[in-house]
């Protein structure tokens, strides 16, 4: 297993599937916060939700809950992941104000019934709206991130409205690799080109969507600078076969196979 601080790219657990079985009962099993603080103790460098209107997986005490977890783990990174425009500057003010961790946003342009997130902001459409909830977002002392389709003619864009990083959406990556090595060729070059526009740009690069065990080490050699993956779906899917500890430490070992050459 890759110690924490050895890695380049961090590891940042999404819990949102612990969530959604959760809430198919009224049990409060599996637990959000035991899941989290297992993949903490595994050595997962920081934890992401996805609080949805209609809380369909994370509802708002999680949020809380989780912060206070957070608190109890120095160093590592708590990232929310919403729409700036729905009830996400509500959400982090209200964690601030409880003094709880909050360390990243990641604004997302999803409806408010979107079946999952499927594509980033658009420049220069988006441009006028977002500069100022991100400098709203950024005075609460909380690094901003936006999800971003893998276009790197968008980058300098998507920094001149006052980001602090990008996510680069992988969904489309995830498909190819999963088709064979001629499209995934095709996405490592896009990838590429848009994680080295966003960090010419002076942006740090996040990526996520669909990362699973197979497809992250691949990606992290061809794709330059990612300083965070968010993973869950897979991850949690994992953990549901291998537990919480072996999964964490799993994919640990596939960033730091990808930091080895
Ligand atoms: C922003 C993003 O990439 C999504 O992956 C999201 O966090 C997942 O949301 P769901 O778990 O609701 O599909
Ligand atoms: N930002 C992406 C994320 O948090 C998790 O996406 P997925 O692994 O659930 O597709």
């Amino acid at each position: 297993m890759s110690p924490i601080g050895s890695v380049h790219t961090a590891l940042s657990v999404n819990v949102n599937k612990v969530a959604l079985v959760r809430n198919t009962r009224h049990l409060g099993i599996p637990s959000v916060t035991r899941a989290a603080e297992l993949c903490l103790q595994a050595g997962a460098h920081g934890i992401t939700v996805h609080p949805r209107p209609d809380e369909r997986h994370i509802r708002w005490h999680d949020v809380f809950d989780l912060a206070e977890l957070l608190r109890q783990w120095p160093g590592r990174e708590f990232n929310i992941e919403g729409n700036p425009f729905h009830n996400l500057l509500e959400v982090a003010r209200e964690v601030k104000a409880r003094g709880l961790p909050l360390h990243q946003l990641t604004f997302v342009p999803d409806s408010v019934d979107q079946f999952t997130s499927d594509h980033g902001w658009r420049f220069p459409e988006d441009a006028s709206r977002l500069k100022p909830v991100i400098a709203q977002a950024r005075a609460l002392g909380v690094r901003i991130s936006l999800f971003m389709d893998a276009e790197a003619d968008a980058m300098a864009a998507a920094s001149a409205v006052g980001a602090d990083r990008v996510e680069l959406y992988t969904e489309p990556y995830a498909a190819a690799y999963a088709q064979g090595p001629a499209a995934a060729e095709v996405q490592w070059r896009r990838f590429a080109a848009a994680a080295q526009a966003a960090l010419d740009a002076g942006l740090g690069v996040n990526a996520g969507h669909d990362l699973n065990r197979d497809n992250l080490t691949p990606f992290l050699r061809r794709v330059p600078g990612v300083s965070e993956v968010s993973i869950g779906h897979a991850l949690i899917a994992d953990a549901l076969e291998l537990g919480y500890t072996a999964t964490v430490r799993a994919y640990l070992d596939a960033i730091g196979a990808a930091q080895q050459g």
